[in-house]
């Protein structure tokens, strides 16, 4: 069957909610919901598409779109590769000329059903923050990291993963409870990085999987949220293939932990993500002022170590 190109916008308001569509009658699929957005006509970029169809159906002009993820959907009459655009600016009252109803949703508690079957790990991927924070007890210390932990989570941190490759295990282990326990109190979801005994043994809500790890699995691991670092392209086509819910790509820059490592640039980042399923963090020498670069490169935002307890 013929793939047939698709241009999906997310728009998101300032307070994170985002735009859903409810499908006509005498389309396929009515009464579904889907975001805004259609076929990508002979000629055009997903991203032309993005804006003559958010103009032609909602009668809005797009200011700021960034290239997000890319899912494709075999249905009985059509086999679609959907470009999503995550949009934060536009022009206009929402004026909606083909949807039967508009809804805005909160990620995480959508209240409308049902949605196009191809939505799903889209509408997951929508509970992903901008930033992730990424511990380094062995660094700083058990109490000075909880301490900062509990300040970046009392001050928006909502992703956390504990790296402590470095710590003898009962230590590793009480480390990593305290900070499970602190991060669930504030709504965050929090990652231990390689040991899968670990995050099960602390109830943590995923793992997150060295490269070399990555490398070697052959399914995803049975966690509710799985995250891989990635180096290059290789790396992140496996993350997507096993069906992983994010993954980290760096380093962007030189760091003082990997002195001589050269960084990729948000050129180099920016030329290793399109067209993959799963959003990726830029990680190494970056932090939160670098976010809007982050999104001009197709990322979902920065991953940091020590910019993540400033
Ligand atoms: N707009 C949009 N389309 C989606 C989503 N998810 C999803 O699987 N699709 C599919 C449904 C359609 O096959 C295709 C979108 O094309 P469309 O909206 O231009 O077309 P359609 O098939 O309803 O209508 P037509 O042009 O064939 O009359 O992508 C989504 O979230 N938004």
């Amino acid at each position: 069957m013929k793939l047939t190109q698709v241009a999906a916008a997310v728009l998101l308001r300032p307070d994170g909610s985002f735009l859903l569509g409810q499908r006509a009658p005498e389309t396929f699929y009515p009464g579904y919901w889907e975001f805004p957005g259609g076929k990508v006509e002979p000629g055009e970029t997903p991203r032309q598409a993005l804006d003559r169809e958010l103009e032609e159906e909602l009668g809005i002009r797009v200011l700021a779109a960034h290239p997000w993820i890319v899912r494709e959907h075999r249905y009985e009459h059509a086999h679609v590769r959907l470009h999503f655009f995550r949009v934060t600016a536009w022009l206009g009252e929402l004026r909606d000329h083909v949807h039967s109803a508009l809804a805005w949703q909160i990620p995480g508690q959508a209240s409308v059903a049902p949605m196009l079957p191809a939505n799903g790990p889209v509408l997951k991927a929508l509970n992903l923050p901008d930033f992730y924070g990424i511990t380094q007890a062995a660094q700083v210390g058990v109490e000075h990291q909880l301490l900062q932990l509990e300040q970046a989570l009392a001050a928006g941190l909502r992703l956390v993963q504990l790296r402590e490759p470095a710590r003898e295990s009962a230590r590793r282990a009480e480390f990593a409870r305290a900070a499970v326990a602190l991060c669930h109190a504030e709504g965050a979801r929090v990652l231990v990085n390689g040991d899968l005994e670990l995050a099960r043994a602390v109830g943590a809500d995923g793992i997150h999987l060295p490269a070399r790890q990555l490398m070697a699995l052959e399914k995803r691991p049975p966690f509710e949220w799985v995250a891989a670092s990635c180096h290059d392209r290789e790396e992140l086509e496996r993350a997507d293939d096993l069906g992983l819910d994010f993954a980290v790509l760096g380093p962007l820059r030189e760091t003082a932990t990997h002195p001589g490592q050269p960084g990729l640039g948000w050129e180099g980042f920016a030329a290793l993500v399109p067209g993959l399923g799963l959003p990726v963090y830029a990680l190494g020498g970056v932090g939160r002022d670098d976010l809007t670069s982050a999104w001009a490169a197709g990322a979902q935002g920065v991953a940091a170590i020590r910019a993540a307890w400033k």
